[in-house]
């Protein structure tokens, strides 16, 4: 997305860069995907350029090439056992519990299989992204299988979630980094995060739910009054 084209840019922006200000010399980093965790590679290229020293693991091919081409140095989890932080952006941050939705962006597996290796996960967003329940707005991504992906549907639809396959802007299927698909699957309000979780995973043929369940430590959400920063009990 051109920054001209959104208006939270700004905001997204501010967050971004107090984030990477959290990011000390030698630690592994976990980045992001979607247009706020663009800001917080950014950010970093340039306390890369100004001296710090840390090796970052990315959740997309595509934060992998910005962080490439800004002289990232780029590692996986053949090298490192664990990341010290990640800090990502996310579609809806639940108050109170901090619970999300992500994946609008199609990196969710990536970006729950790097979350769940971290000590410590920065969410960073702009205040339209805070809801009272998660479901408000939007659909929860579900990346499943492509063999056989009508019937992981039905069985989506079963737990009562109007599901679309996702399709990309020239109207063919969505295919993840992983060669998979995304069904968006909208709930509505949801109740139980935690319980429609373990039911979405439990079905054959998904592969991970964009729920993010108990992961982020910290959430950091720029609006018009600064940053406001929320950490998990
Ligand atoms: O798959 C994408 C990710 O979960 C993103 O972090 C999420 O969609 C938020 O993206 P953005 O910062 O562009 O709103």
């Amino acid at each position: 997305m051109r920054l001209v084209d959104d208006p939270a840019a700004n905001l997204k922006r501010e967050a971004g860069e107090q984030a990477a200000l959290l990011v000390e010399g030698g630690m592994v980093v976990g980045l992001g995907t979607g247009s706020t965790a663009a800001f917080v590679i950014a950010a970093l290229a340039r306390r890369h350029q100004e001296g710090l020293r840390f090796t970052a693991i990315a959740t997309s091919e595509r934060s992998a090439k910005q962080a490439r081409d800004l002289g990232i140095e780029l590692s996986d989890f053949g090298h490192h056992d664990a990341i010290d932080l990640t800090i990502d952006g996310a579609d809806e941050i639940e108050r109170g519990s901090l619970n999300l939705i992500k994946g609008l962006g199609g990196a969710l597996l990536r970006e729950k299989i790097v979350a769940a290796a971290s000590r410590k996960l920065v969410i960073i967003a702009d205040e339209r992204k805070m809801v009272r329940h998660l479901g408000e707005h939007t659909a929860v991504p579900v990346e499943v299988t492509p063999f056989g992906w009508e019937s992981t549907a039905r069985q989506l639809g079963v737990l009562g979630a109007r599901v679309s396959a996702r399709h990309d802007r020239v109207g063919t299927l969505f295919v993840t980094d992983g060669g998979n698909m995304i069904l968006d699957c909208n709930f509505g309000v949801i109740d139980d995060p935690a319980g429609l979780e373990r039911r979405i995973g439990e079905i054959v043929g998904v592969i991970e739910s964009g729920l993010f369940i108990q992961r982020a430590s910290l959430v950091l959400v720029a609006g018009a009054d600064g940053v406001a920063r929320y950490e998990r009990a």
